[in-house]
């Protein structure tokens, strides 16, 4: 419903004197609470600078580009690394720069650990189950540690190594396969990846990677593209799904049917989805077999949990290493596609390291021009463009300005990444820049891709091990040529920065399998 509509509904439902006297009683608490909480608040620091915008709706008309991260950026060029707007009756401070935004995630983080969900997002993550949406607490510091130690840690991953190299011999068998069955024709590499990498997230968390499962409450059975499409794909779009009242808490009365069922829908399938597998898998682990997986973990360690909470931690796991991955090894390759010489300086690279031998993860610290391809992917595409919204619980300072207790905080990382005070032609995609001796080749967080502090990602070890190793790889075996008219093809799609279109090259085997 559009928001004048819904103004005209309240206004047809109030008789109108009681309105009137309503509303200017309302009006002068507001002035009068205003006017005491300046004084009661006043540090001697300046308000933020404000993006001009319209009474009642603020700036959301000017955000009418579906990439608030770009309008965001540009709008740094005008107001500076740190202004606010409005989105509607809440008010958003965006953080452009590195510096202000490492300021928010570690000097600050203790007034601005709260995290800021959209009316969608709480029914989807189940009031904040998961890892990456909890409030930082107690059961956030629990739940983070069982991840680390089952699947994202350093000596989780060494235990997960088999499938990480299984499924990337299944990728580069099945690419050689299509190259030799259809030469010069595209390749689509992301139909490819997306299915074994899914297939590693599920092996990871439950165990097997399923090809297909009977739902005893849909009376349907389901192939592996559809799980994928109810866990991965229904939960990203409606990630996207904006409701109107997110924007006017204060209307939060009125009913969003459409939009709630919807939702509603997509969490009810998952959530069916998740019992079955795991009513599977527990008939696995009861027969004796021994399964290395963050459920089976859950079930044995994690004794305070409900069924209801591992299911939604153990479906984290699954979408967060199906998505962002991908995202970046496939920029990866479209950006090497388009450039021979880099492709060529790479490949020399792992001859040089590998020999003629297939590249593997003790030989990554080695590498370091691929490790600079990936974190310059990471920093020009990167797959989390804003960090999650969080908000002050408190008044706090950033950027030596006054930040109210309850403003939004949105952290634009794509903002931090495109500072051209910070980046050398930023639009540019230069590997060769992390190369230069300020950069530690060993460190993980040379952009803020990953976030800092705290809150800092968990799953960048196992993002890296997997995006570096594929694009090692596919360098190794393939040379990558564009098809034509793909390098305009730049534009992105998603909660996360998919490539709208996937990448269509044409490879030409190095050496036969
Ligand atoms: C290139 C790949 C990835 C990027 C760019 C990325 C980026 C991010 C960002 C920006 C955050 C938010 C940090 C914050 O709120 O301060 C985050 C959080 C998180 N990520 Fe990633 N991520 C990636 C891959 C992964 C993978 C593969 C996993 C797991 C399988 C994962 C698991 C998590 C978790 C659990 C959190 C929540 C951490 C917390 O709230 O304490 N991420 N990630």
């Amino acid at each position: 419903m559009a928001v004048g509509a819904v103004l005209d509904d309240l206004a047809a439902k109030a008789p109108p004197f009681a309105a009137t006297a309503l509303v200017a009683g309302l009006l002068l608490c507001f002035v009068f609470l205003r006017g005491l909480s300046h004084k009661q608040r006043n540090t001697g620091l300046p308000p933020v600078p404000t993006v001009p915008g319209l009474p009642i709706i603020g700036n959301l008309l000017q955000m009418k580009e579906k990439k608030p991260h770009k309008t965001f950026t540009r709008w740094a060029e005008t107001y500076g690394p740190i202004y606010s707007i409005k989105t509607g009756a809440e008010t958003v401070v965006v953080l452009n720069s590195a510096e202000v935004a490492k300021e928010a995630m570690v000097t600050r983080f203790s007034s601005i650990s709260t995290r800021k969900l959209s009316n969608a997002l709480e029914i989807l993550t189940a009031n904040r189950t998961m890892v990456a949406t909890s409030d930082y607490s107690d059961f956030h510091k629990m739940v983070k540690r069982y991840i680390l130690t089952s699947v994202l840690g350093a000596n989780a991953q060494k235990r997960h190594r088999s499938h990480r190299d299984a499924m990337v011999e299944t990728v580069c068998r099945q690419i050689h396969d299509q190259v030799s069955g259809s030469p010069g024709e595209a390749v689509n590499f992301r139909a490819i990846f997306e299915n074994e990498l899914f297939g590693l997230a599920l092996k990871q968390a439950i165990g097997v990677d399923m090809k297909s499962i009977y739902v005893e409450e849909l009376r349907s059975t389901f192939s592996k593209k559809d799980i994928h499409r109810i866990l991965v794909i229904d939960f990203m779009n409606s990630c996207l799904e904006v409701d109107w009242r997110d924007f006017f808490p204060y209307l939060k009365w009125i009913p969003n049917n459409s939009l709630e069922n919807k939702i509603r829908q997509v969490t009810f399938r998952r959530k069916v989805l998740m019992s079955a597998l795991i009513r599977e898998q527990k008939k696995r682990i009861a027969s004796g077999e021994e399964l290395n997986c963050y459920l089976n973990y859950l079930l044995s360690e994690a004794k305070t949990l409900t069924e209801d909470q591992i299911a939604i931690l153990v479906w984290e796991a699954i979408i967060e290493t199906s998505d962002t991955t991908l995202v970046t090894s496939e920029w990866a390759l479209y950006e090497l596609a388009k450039s021979p010489k880099r492709q060529d300086r790479l490949y020399q690279e792992m001859k040089n390291i590998c020999g003629l031998e297939r590249i593997t993860e003790e030989q990554l610290p080695h590498l370091p021009y691929l490790g600079a391809i990936f974190h310059e992917t990471l920093r020009k595409h990167n797959p989390a463009p804003l960090v999650p919204i969080r908000y002050a619980h408190e008044d706090t300072q950033l950027g030596g300005y006054f930040i109210p207790k309850g403003s939004q905080i949105a952290i634009n990382i794509y903002g931090c990444n495109m500072d051209k005070k910070q980046w050398e032609n930023p639009e540019e995609w230069i590997p060769e820049r992390f190369l230069n001796d300020k950069y530690d080749p060993a460190d993980l967080y040379k952009t803020m891709a990953f976030g800092a502090g705290k809150r800092v990602c968990a799953g960048s070890l196992q993002a890296m091990l997997i995006a570096c190793i594929m694009i090692g790889r596919m360098v190794q075996e393939f040379e990558w040529k564009l098809r034509e008219g793909e390098e305009a093809d730049v534009d992105t799609v998603g909660f996360t920065t998919h490539k709208l279109h996937p990448l269509q090259a044409i490879l030409k085997p190095r050496r036969s399998e």
